[in-house]
């Protein structure tokens, strides 16, 4: 037995490169044991991932957590948002999920606002302008392209839904991570059956939005997890609504979050609907909304430079005018899905870790171009940036985030707080508390605050001037994707 205060829980972050999870004393918020295990994407045009490996990496992430996660007394599942999964009959993948980065859905994004009133009717429809991320618009690539699956497929779900359902065996998703797909209204909470309609999905396909706090379902055998039947499943939600459960998040602070994808979004009371696209009108996993706007090249597309560079990612040097638009993978915000990376202003004296920093500078503009449409207009301007994820963790990332965004920047100790706020709904389930107040108490968000320093101006305005004068070529991009 544990030495725990209290019940122990289990928070699942299933993410784009791996599987984490971690079991914590839902008295304290102490992790008592965590595990990881990557899953492969694939590269090139498309973004695809096998669901069975999530499961594989699940189990394996649960056996390196030893005996505590046999104590567990309830789990919840928080995932990348927006993936497509296609099930058959027997609740099999038909095909590998497209993920949120897949951006061969673009055109079919762009089809899909002209038919359906424009980006203002769907922003204050769906809360959301949907680009190539959105599960719409990849369910309307698939009907063009393989057609084939579509008609094998029984149930759609998303990542998180999809683990929660192989636990349960209920078809469940949240507001949440509904609130992603593009076929949720954000007015009625609701399904939408004229959106579903138009791309050809039986809204039968769909599962159970269960509201928050509500029990999903309960372990329905032991599989090969070191669960007891009967153990109680929570909603779970997208990854990032789970780290705004896993911070306690109040309305009108800012987070950053650096990792595979890079986001900044905030709580908020008002249902959020900005007809320019940026910002994605999220629900979140309590009954508030979660502005927020995404960029697809984020920790990946900086390490991949400083790997081209043969640096460490650490070895930055002051940037000294060179702009570098690091968008290897196209990119969401701003909306150049086409797009590949740009380099402007290479001189002689130009040294690698000035290039390696101009990546980061430009990894951070795109994100912080973002930041005051995500903000409600009253949101306190001085209030520090919680900055989290994987980059959170390097001072090259810190130390521009800092300079750049001009504010103070608090860096939170908890480092997986997806799964942390995936435990936290789990132990409100037990407990009867608001997920956020579970977080608050257990302290998430301690950490170390770096004080403001002014803002550099001109070198925002620079990568800003160099995006609006290749604005041509970036939205042309350069290969047949
Ligand atoms: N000490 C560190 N300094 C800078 N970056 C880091 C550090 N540790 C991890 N990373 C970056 O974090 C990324 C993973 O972040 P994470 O938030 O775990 O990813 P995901 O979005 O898939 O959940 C990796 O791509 C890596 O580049
Ligand atoms: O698409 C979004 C948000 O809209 C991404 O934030 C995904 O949810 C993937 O997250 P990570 O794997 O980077 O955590």
């Amino acid at each position: 037995m544990s030495a725990a205060e209290g019940p122990l829980v289990v928070g699942v972050d299933t993410s784009t490169q791996s599987t984490k999870a971690l079991v914590v004393d839902a008295a304290t918020g102490e992790i008592v044991a965590s595990g990881q295990a990557p899953h492969a994407v694939s590269t090139g045009a498309g973004r695809e991932s096998d669901p069975r490996r999530w499961w594989d990496a699940l189990v394996q992430a649960l056996a390196q957590c030893g005996e505590a996660a046999h104590e567990a007394a309830a789990v919840s599942i928080g995932g990348q948002q927006h993936g497509l999964v296609t099930l058959d009959a027997q609740g099999d993948p038909v095909r590998p999920a497209l993920l949120w980065n897949d951006v061969r859905s673009a055109p079919h994004a762009r089809r899909l606002v002209g038919e359906l009133g424009g980006p203002k009717a769907w922003a204050e429809r769906t809360g959301s302008v949907p680009g190539a991320s959105f599960t719409v618009t990849k369910w309307a690539w698939l009907s063009e392209h393989e057609p084939e699956a579509v008609r094998a497929t029984q149930a759609v779900r998303l990542p998180h839904d999809y683990l929660t359902e192989r636990l349960t065996g209920r078809g469940t998703t949240d507001r949440g991570d509904a609130s992603g797909t593009g076929w949720w209204a954000t007015g009625t909470e609701a399904y939408d059956e004229e959106i579903l309609a138009r791309v050809g999905l039986d809204p039968a396909l769909l599962p159970r939005v269960v509201r928050p706090g509500e029990v999903a379902g309960t372990v329905r055998d032991s599989h090969d997890l070191p669960f007891s039947k009967g153990t109680l499943v929570a909603p779970g939600t997208g990854d990032n609504a789970a780290a705004a459960l896993g911070l306690g998040l109040r309305s009108g602070v800012p987070v950053m979050s650096l990792g595979t994808s890079g986001t900044v979004y905030a709580v908020s009371q008002r249902r959020p609907a900005d007809p320019t696209g940026t910002v994605a009108g999220f629900a979140d996993a309590r009954g508030d909304w979660l502005p927020l706007a995404c960029t697809l090249n984020c920790t990946l597309a900086v390490d991949r430079v400083a790997a081209l560079l043969g640096l460490d990612r650490e070895a930055v040097e002051p940037g000294t005018g060179v702009t570098l638009l690091p968008y290897l993978d196209g990119e969401r915000t701003p909306d150049l899905p086409n797009a590949s990376g740009l380099l402007h202003g290479l001189r002689h004296d130009t040294t690698a870790g000035q290039l390696l920093q101009s990546a980061y500078d430009g990894a951070v503009h795109s994100l912080l171009g973002a930041l005051d449409r995500v903000l409600d207009t009253d949101a306190d301007a001085s209030a520090p940036l919680l900055l989290i994820g994987g980059g959170a963790r390097g001072r090259a990332w810190q130390e521009t985030v800092r300079r750049l965004s001009g504010r103070p920047v608090q860096i939170p100790e908890a480092r997986e707080l997806v799964a942390l706020g995936a435990a936290a709904q789990a132990a409100g389930l037990l407990t009867g508390e608001d997920p956020a107040a579970v977080a608050r108490r257990w302290n998430t968000a301690a950490g170390p605050v770096l004080e403001a320093v002014d803002r550099d101006e001109a070198t925002l305005s620079r990568i800003a001037g160099v995006l609006s004068d290749a604005a041509p070529l970036l939205e042309r991009g350069t290969d047949p994707r």
